[in-house]
């Protein structure tokens, strides 16, 4: 195991509740890592904290071995990660624009931008839409524009929180397919954040449960949702009531 980021002894409070509660934990370079666990169990909160959106209560985070001052993340390493969320928060420009954005606020050169924007709207197959206005997108549309924007800038860690949730169901198969190749072939490391048993089991190769803040199981995800453990269970085994498990 290679661990990019490691978390150690960490607690996320608020409003005297405590949301986090992980003694230890880590981001291994080239995984793709699901977070699963039921509603309000604390994976958005996980996600922030470790991509140092929210600032923990207590606890080190280290990258690459090396502690990270709460809330002083360098604006180099906040640079290495990408995030993308259910709503994709698209600006009002053309497709073209919003994919480009990362790159022009590193004050990348023109022509450069030009050839990177071309060739993430490929492979998403998005290059149709470059001229469109983002705000004009269908659901599944302003996914893949989200999502090119995220990659273009080729993040070390790309964070995904529920991205797929909000699509129909063939818009969803379609994309999740699309994305797990687009991933794999790039090599990024992703977190993925879900409740959703079949998309984890499709896109990832290492799975945490979490459970009131708590990471509760974790391990390769065919391990882990064949063989839940005493925490995990019930949570598990309504999901998979439902859902085969075959890949
Ligand atoms: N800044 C905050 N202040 C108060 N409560 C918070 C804060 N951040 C998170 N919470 C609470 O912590 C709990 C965990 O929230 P979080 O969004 O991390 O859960 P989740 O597992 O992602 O849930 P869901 O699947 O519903 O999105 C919730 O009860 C939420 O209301």
């Amino acid at each position: 195991m290679n661990p990019l980021i490691q978390l150690k002894n960490i607690t996320f409070k608020a409003q005297n509740k405590t949301i986090l509660d992980i003694p230890e934990f880590q981001i291994n370079a080239g995984e793709f890592l699901g977070i699963m666990g039921p509603n309000g169990a604390g994976k958005s909160t996980l996600l922030k904290v470790v991509s140092f959106l929210e600032q923990q209560t207590s606890g080190e985070i280290l990258y690459l071995g090396q502690v990270i001052p709460i809330g002083n993340a360098p604006i180099e390493l906040r640079r290495k990660f990408s995030i993308a969320l259910q709503q994709s928060l698209l600006l009002d420009g053309t497709v073209f624009h919003n994919i480009a954005i990362g790159l022009t606020l590193r004050k990348i050169s023109k022509a450069v931008i030009n050839e990177k924007v071309e060739y993430w709207m490929e492979l998403f197959g998005i290059s149709h839409l470059a001229k469109k206005n983002a705000l004009y997108l269908s659901g599944g549309e302003a996914q893949r524009v989200n999502l090119a924007r995220a990659m273009i800038v080729e993040p070390e860690i790309l964070f995904l929180d529920e991205p797929f949730s909000a699509l129909d169901f063939p818009t969803k198969i379609k994309l999740m397919e699309d994305f797990k190749g687009i991933i794999e072939t790039a090599q990024t490391t992703a977190v993925y954040v879900s409740h959703d048993l079949m998309e984890i089991n499709y896109l990832t190769n290492r799975l945490a449960i979490i459970v009131n803040g708590e990471v509760k199981q974790s391990g390769p995800t065919p391990r882990v949702l064949e063989h839940p453990n005493s925490s995990t269970s019930s949570f598990l085994n309504e999901w998979k009531k439902f859902y085969p498990l075959a890949r």
